[in-house]
């Protein structure tokens, strides 16, 4: 066999870029830790000075990335020898919204800014006693959508959250659409979508995202049919339809993005055992400091990295009483390889300890790439990054793994099977119910950035793309005077939603290749059903995930997945695979109760203003879709 050709030693040019990398990645350290810390600050106590200082060192940032770009372009770094060089400069080629002229981008901050701070100050009446006007989204709506039961109540708080959050920042939005689109631009992509899907470098991906949904879209149907018939026979006919979509108002979530809400009354055997930890937790006197020390343990225990000292030191696991902070739960690398935090106000019941796992999962991944190159540190992409902390919350969710760390109590042994599907049917309110949630969020923000979705159609479009994908209509009327996306965290911080629908489908691939790997599911063995595993302290379980979470994004996702599944593509067979005999049993007691699967058309409306509305109801007041509960009021 002929010696391999010898790679030629990296030209002038190459050893010039790879310094510049040095430099580059030097500078940048410092500025991003500083602009880090000033997010943090803003995010953790909300005063104008504070988003004055995280702006500036924004700012400053930005110019120092914009600067460094005139140099970047002149390398000829495509043909580059070395991999990793080559690789490098790729990934900060776009340097994304640093291209903007700063008084621009100064303009671009202050507008997410401003959209962030009403989100997270917004306050709503209290439908029984509205002089007591200081409810916040956490905790107060979130635990009355999950908890209220009263109809009337429910959709008085999703009208006036909506009221309080979107309705305020459309204005705001279409100025954010406009300057972020210009910063595309500027880094040669027709608008804002083609740089946030370059993160998955996959041609052709949004073929590869609508195929996969129509692998998963008969499970969600199915679902969406058993729902349904729980919930009008929980709320009656007048509220909920036998064939027409869900209201958006019962589902337990105030986006009805997941719907773990409405477990308790609908779950398929009522007299097996629940497998819910809340009420465990609460006996137990849990804290939050528990919660993230039991998460922690289960990282440990398949020989991951324990939690350094400064995140105890400097994260926030509560709520503090004493000022305004952004309480949507999040994790934090300051870029410097040592600190690292999360700021969550956590709850103590079964969903913000998904939520502390889903958490730890970044901070974990942080951890495990801290020692790539700065620019290396991220996820395989941004789809991984979501999906590490739910990986271990699928084991964590088991009432296997819930009655070993005294979560769960022992359960009669001869319901183990229906306990099963009552296991199987629970995740399903939060993982196949999100699905067409993570889809339509950016197909809804793609079109928009694209100019395909005009600001006047702005919320009748997304209410199409909610009652096509997801089988929803609205409590009441719709208008263009209201901005309903607008009351949804990601769409008002400009962050990328898709990463949680890659996420969904990825997490069960590698949840599938771990249980194998520790032994915990074997699909010849029906004493071993994927749905029943649990990798806690499974060693080599830990190792291959580690390997993948060791690479950041040194390399292209399909390695990473090839690393821990041995496939190299994205495929809902895990997920398929894991809820099978829910599905199956889904069917049955679909067909049993004679439920059509789908749904007809809304009767709900979305008109371009409330005058219009007021005219259309007057005019056919008489009309039957009109008189179904229309109004807010009592
Ligand atoms: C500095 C910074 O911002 N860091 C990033 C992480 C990083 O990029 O490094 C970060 O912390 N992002 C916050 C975000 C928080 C949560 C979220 O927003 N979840 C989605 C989607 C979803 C919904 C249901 C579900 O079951 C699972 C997910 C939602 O609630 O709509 C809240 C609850 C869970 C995760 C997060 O952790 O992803
Ligand atoms: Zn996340």
């Amino acid at each position: 066999t002929p010696a391999p050709t010898p790679t030629p030693a990296p030209s002038a040019e190459e050893m010039a870029g790879k310094q510049f990398l040095e430099d580059f990645t030097r500078g940048m350290a410092t500025l991003l830790n500083r602009y880090k810390l000033a997010s943090w600050a803003y995010a953790s106590n909300l005063t104008d000075h504070n988003m004055q200082l995280q702006l500036q060192a924004a700012v400053e940032m930005a110019t120092y990335q914009k600067q460094q770009w005139q140099q970047l372009v002149q390398f000829p770094w495509r043909s580059f020898q070395n991999r990793d060089t080559r690789r490098q400069f790729e990934v900060i080629a776009d340097l994304g919204m640093a291209t903007l002229p700063p008084e621009r981008f100064q303009q671009l901050g202050r507008l997410i800014g401003q959209m962030q701070g009403t989100y997270s100050t917004a306050k709503v009446c209290d439908y029984h006693n509205r002089t007591k006007c200081n409810l916040s989204l956490e905790p107060e709506l979130v635990q009355l959508l999950a908890h209220s039961g009263d109809a009337d109540e429910l959709r008085h708080a999703w009208v006036e959250w909506r009221r309080a959050s979107g309705e305020k920042v459309r204005g705001l939005f279409e100025q954010y659409v406009a300057i972020s689109n210009e910063a595309a631009a500027l880094n040669n992509y027709t608008d804002l979508s083609g740089l946030w899907l370059k993160a998955y470098e996959t041609p052709n991906f949004r073929e590869e995202l609508q195929r996969l949904w129509e692998q998963m879209q008969p499970l969600y149907q199915q679902l969406h049919a058993y729902v349904r018939r729980h919930l009008r026979m929980r709320y009656g006919d007048a509220e909920v339809t036998q064939q027409g979509p869900i209201p958006a108002h019962l589902l337990g979530n105030m986006w009805s993005q997941t719907w773990e809400g409405i477990y308790q009354f609908s779950k398929p055997f009522p007299n097996a055992q629940a497998t819910d930890a809340t009420p465990k937790m609460q006996e137990q006197n849990y804290t939050p400091l528990r919660m993230f020390r039991l998460a922690e343990e289960f990282f440990t225990s398949l020989n991951l990295s324990a939690m350094p000292r400064v995140f105890w030191e400097r994260s926030i696991i509560e709520k503090p009483a004493d000022r305004e902070i952004v309480c949507h739960a999040s994790a934090w690398d300051f870029g410097d390889g040592q600190d690292f935090r999360i700021k969550q106000c956590t709850r103590v019941d079964m969903k913000d300890l998904y939520v502390v796992h889903h958490e730890m999962g970044h901070v974990q991944y942080f951890l495990q790439y801290k020692d790539q190159p700065l620019i290396f540190r991220r996820g395989a992409n941004p789809g991984f990054h979501e999906a590490v902390g739910d990986v271990m919350a699928l084991s964590v969710s088991t009432p296997k793994h819930l009655r070993k760390v005294g979560l769960l109590g022992a359960g009669d042994a001869s319901q183990s099977s229906q306990t099963a599907l009552n296991h199987l049917y629970h995740t399903a309110l939060q993982k196949v119910a999100f699905l067409p949630f993570g889809y339509l969020m950016d197909l809804w923000r793609w079109d928009v950035f694209s100019g395909r979705i005009a600001p006047s159609e702005y919320n009748c479009r997304w209410w199409r793309l909610r009652e096509e994908y997801q089988g929803l209509e609205p409590p009441v009327d719709r208008t263009e005077e209201d901005f309903d996306p607008g009351a949804k965290y990601h769409i008002i911080s400009s962050v990328p939603y898709i990463r949680y629908f890659v996420s969904s489908v990825l997490q069960f691939q590698i949840h599938r290749a771990l249980c194998l790997e520790a032994g915990e599911f074997d699909p010849n063995d029906a004493n071993k059903p994927l749905h029943n595993c649990d990798i806690h302290g499974s060693v080599a379980a830990g190792e291959k995930l580690k390997a993948m979470l060791r690479l950041g994004n040194s390399r292209p996702w399909p390695e990473a997945l090839e690393a821990v599944t041995g496939s190299r593509h994205m495929d809902a067979s895990g997920l398929l695979d894991y809820f099978r005999p829910l599905k199956q049993w889904l069917e049955e007691e679909n067909q049993r109760n004679g439920e059509n699967v789908g749904w007809v058309p809304s009767t709900r409306v979305c008109v371009a203003t409330r005058e219009e509305l007021a005219i259309l109801r007057s005019r056919n007041s008489t009309d039957s879709a009109f008189t179904r509960t229309a109004s807010t009021e009592p």
